[in-house]
């Protein structure tokens, strides 16, 4: 008999596990933090001491130099509504000196980060319509790649040298431990070297660390956070405030011996490591640029959600302008749960990247409700909207405060010892959608065949993997990372440890969703199973939902369709107890 492939060493490196003959995938393998580690980080967190470094930064008066440095990062990828590009622009402008933008690969650290190669091919192509929009203003677009990541602060440096450059402009638009690490070493570096750091907080509506208990903690529920999110906004409009324009630079830098060569510099097809095999279509279903972005927005305020959609162009023909009650974000608070049609925005791969700014969105919603303050009321769609926009502030907010969740520890320690289920086998059924849950598979497959799925069929396989297959959180989270176009860590994070029940303001793991009744909410038509699960094309009814239940044995076999990896009822007895006691089976 072969030895049955387990996942119990899934914690160490493949080069480092016991092979049993067998192949290890390098996907199952996660890295969990020592407690120790984990706490240190949790004692001063990385984005704080980058936060502090920063104000410092600000505090040394600036030269000019011979021209002002924009580094554009993988998460604030546009030049309108950019505040670190405007404040380089508006340096540049004053100094009478020329604006650069610099953008640097980092394959090292996309690896580490997951970065699956759909991430980075949008990468790659938003940049390419930065490049000509930047070309445009007589803006070089410079991006070289660099590893090995322990050096790139030494690289950006060198880079600013090597041109005279005495003021550097960022935003901190990546809360990772790592990146936050990496901002602090280029400010130190800089610091030494007479170069000017200002850095600007970017990516939230609100940063991180400004919003505190009344106990003076942060928060770690999403209510009592929200209106305080809320109040902030309220007392600070200057959140939503649009940033100015960048401006071009004068013609005569393209003959400029200088600078000539960066403008020469072309953006590459793929990064070695991340080549994508759906490319083309990809380019397809997700154009990329803020105008594509603002499209896409457009869309989403102004015309009717449509059943299908799935797989399909974000921009496909044929959506129809309807009055604002019966758009799709007139109708979000009621459909956005609904998997079988456009509800919710799509917006994610523009928010993850940058591309838009989250300031932008609300703005425009504010236009459409016709108010002047936020209005969060989640009985209309709008309020509901922008409430769903701070939950990715709450989670970066959380990864800054608690930096451990992304150390492979669960927000919640005393779940670190739960016992997962370790067969391999499952997991790749889970993977590749063959759990004979369709709403499972359907989900599954989507992610593969689009690289991104809607929130509640997100919740549903994430709960599925986690309590139902009782398999490891983190597997799930990096298989995710791995496939999805809007991979956000603090977003990802945030969703799975809710899912698992480990998380800041999770999930009870108690409360854990039934497939069945789940499938017929969020795919009330079936058309969602459908379109992704061929074998089930031709059912009807609660069928659609169940098939192994409502068909015979003998229609049933004739599907090619799996039968249900686990019994839901067992499955749910067997998680519950092993929530209630970590540690034991
Ligand atoms: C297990 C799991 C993993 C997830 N992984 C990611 C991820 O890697 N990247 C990512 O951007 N989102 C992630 N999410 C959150 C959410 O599923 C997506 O943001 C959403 O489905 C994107 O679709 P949309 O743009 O149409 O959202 P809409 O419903 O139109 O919402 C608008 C925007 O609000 C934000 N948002 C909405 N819901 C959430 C949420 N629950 N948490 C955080 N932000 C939210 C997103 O930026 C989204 O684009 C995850 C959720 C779960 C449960």
């Amino acid at each position: 008999m072969p030895s049955k492939r387990t996942l119990e060493d899934a914690r160490l490196p493949p080069n480092k596990r016991q092979n049993n003959g067998h192949k290890r995938a390098p996907d199952m393998y996660y890295r969990v933090a020592s407690l120790e580690n984990a706490n240190r980080a949790r004692e001063t967190p990385p984005v704080s001491l980058l936060q502090q470094a920063v104000r410092e930064a600000k505090q040394e008066s600036p030269s000019g130099g011979d021209t002002a440095v924009y580094w554009m990062r993988m998460e604030d990828m546009r030049v309108d509504d950019n505040r670190a590009a405007a404040a380089a622009s508006a340096f540049a402008l004053k100094h009478n000196i020329p604006l650069i933008v610099i953008f640097i690969f980092s394959p090292q650290d996309y690896a580490a980060h997951d970065r699956g190669p759909r991430r980075i091919d949008f990468t790659l192509r938003n940049l390419d319509t930065l490049k000509e929009k930047l070309d445009r203003l007589n803006i070089p677009l410079y991006a070289i790649s660099h590893s090995p990541r322990k050096t790139l602060p030494d690289k950006v440096i060198e880079l600013m040298e090597s041109w005279n450059a005495k003021a550097l402009f960022a935003n901190l638009e990546e809360y990772e431990i790592d990146e936050a690490r990496r901002d602090i070493k280029v400010i130190s570096l800089a610091k030494e070297k007479g170069i000017f750091c200002d850095f600007h907080e970017d990516k939230l509506v609100v940063p991180p660390f400004k919003l505190s208990t009344q106990q003076g903690k942060q928060f770690a529920v999403f209510s009592p956070w929200c209106r305080a999110w809320k109040q902030y906004i309220d007392k600070h409009p200057e959140c939503l405030v649009q940033a100015p324009a960048i401006q071009a630079n004068p013609a005569s830098i393209r003959d400029d011996k200088k600078y000539t060569s960066l403008f020469d510099v072309t953006i590459p097809q793929h990064l070695p490591g991340f080549e994508l095999e759906d490319a083309e279509k990809m380019e397809k279903c997700w154009p990329a640029g803020t105008d594509a972005a603002r499209d896409a927005l457009k869309r989403f305020l102004t015309t009717k959600y449509r059943v299908g959609q799935l797989d399909v162009p974000l921009l496909n023909n044929g959506a129809k302008t309807v009055s604002k009650n019966d758009t799709r974000l007139g109708r979000y608070s009621q459909d956005r749960d609904m998997a079988d049609r456009d509800s919710s925005s799509r917006m994610s791969p523009y928010l993850s990247a940058g591309v838009i700014s989250a300031r932008e969105l609300i703005r425009e919603t504010m236009k459409f409700q016709g108010v002047n303050k936020i209005n969060m009321e989640r009985d209309n769609g709008g309020g509901m909207w922008v409430s769903e926009i701070g939950w990715r502030d709450f989670y970066s907010h959380v990864l800054s405060a608690f930096p451990h969740v992304s150390m492979g520890r669960p927000f919640q320690e005393k779940y670190a010892d739960i016992k997962w289920e370790t067969d391999e086998s499952v997991f790749e059924a889970w993977k590749n959608g063959m759990t004979g849950y369709p709403i499972v598979d359907a989900t599954m497959r989507q992610l593969k065949a689009h690289g991104w799925v809607h929130n509640r069929t997100r919740m549903i396989v994430a709960m599925f993997l986690t309590k139902d297959l009782m398999m490891d959180w983190r597997l799930g989270e990096k298989w995710f990372m791995q496939q999805l176009i809007d991979g956000d860590l603090a977003n990802n994070n945030g969703g799975w440890q809710w899912s698992a029940s480990t998380g800041v303001d999770p999930q009870p793991y108690f409360r854990i969703f039934n497939p069945i009744l789940q499938s017929e909410k969020a795919d009330p038509s079936g058309d969602f199973i459908r379109h992704f699960v061929p074998e089930l094309k031709h059912l009807k009814g609660k069928a659609i939902h169940e098939p192994s239940k409502h068909l015979s044995e003998e229609q049933f076999k004739k599907l090619g369709y799996p039968k249900p990896i686990v019994d839901h009822h067992e499955a749910r007895d067997r998680a519950i107890r092993r929530f209630q006691n970590p540690g034991s089976l």
